[in-house]
């Protein structure tokens, strides 16, 4: 079954209709890059306001470690996501699981990075280019995704709820990330769109699947 990440919340209420409408991640901004970005006590609002089993994942981009450990004991993260230029033995430190942001959007020329985080619960490949901030709308070439890598690997970058069933169909991927393709404005998710899009990923999954 197909998952799917609702990143940039920056509101209880938006994070727990996601979660009732059936999201399984939340994502929680914590880079300054960002202008879904939330702070600590924001952060711990969405994540206490969840249900249970819905994971919250807080995203950092090359920030310092000490921030880094600070979030989580605030905030008790299920899982981290790096999203800048941190190797894989930087992100292993904190002894979490955690996802790594691929910038795909180089196309072919970005797949060697693919393989650089074999401590990585996931990959997101998102369709930025190298050093950018994601959340920016872009998707890139849906069919560079790799079936073979052995990890789990979300599509991210640009999906919508008129995109993402097309996406899954020719990505495979194992979850789906959206932000501003559920957004109103920044950081703040539409219910209609949000809605839209869960209802298309969990239908596209349906005919992969083939029930
Ligand atoms: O969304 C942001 O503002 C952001 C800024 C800096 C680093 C990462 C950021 N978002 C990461 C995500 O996981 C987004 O969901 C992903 O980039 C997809 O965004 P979108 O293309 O807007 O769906």
């Amino acid at each position: 079954m197909i998952r799917i990440k609702c990143c940039g919340m920056t509101r209880v209420e938006d994070a727990v209709r996601a979660a009732e409408l059936g999201a399984d991640a939340i994502g929680l901004i914590f880079t300054a890059r960002s202008r879904r970005r939330v702070d600590v006590d924001q952060a711990r609002a969405i994540a206490r306001a969840l249900p249970p089993m819905v994971t919250t994942v807080a995203l950092f981009m090359d920030e310092d470690p000490a921030f880094v450990d600070e979030v989580i004991a605030a905030v008790q993260p299920a899982l981290l996501q790096f999203h800048g230029a941190e190797r894989d033995d930087w992100c292993a430190q904190f002894g979490r699981p955690y996802l790594k942001a691929i910038a795909m959007g180089e196309g072919a020329d970005a797949v060697p990075r693919l393989r650089a985080y074999p401590g990585a619960a996931g990959l997101v490949l998102d369709g930025h280019g190298l050093g950018e901030a994601g959340g920016s709308g872009r998707a890139f070439d849906w069919s560079l995704m790799p079936r073979d890598l052995g990890q789990p690997l979300i599509l991210a970058g640009g999906l919508h709820p008129g995109n993402v069933a097309e996406a899954i169909r020719v990505a495979r991927p194992w979850g789906v990330d959206v932000s501003s393709g559920i957004e109103s404005a920044p950081g703040i998710k539409d219910p209609g769109r949000l809605a839209a899009f869960i209802a298309a990923a969990r239908a596209a999954d349906g005919h992969v699947q083939g029930v």
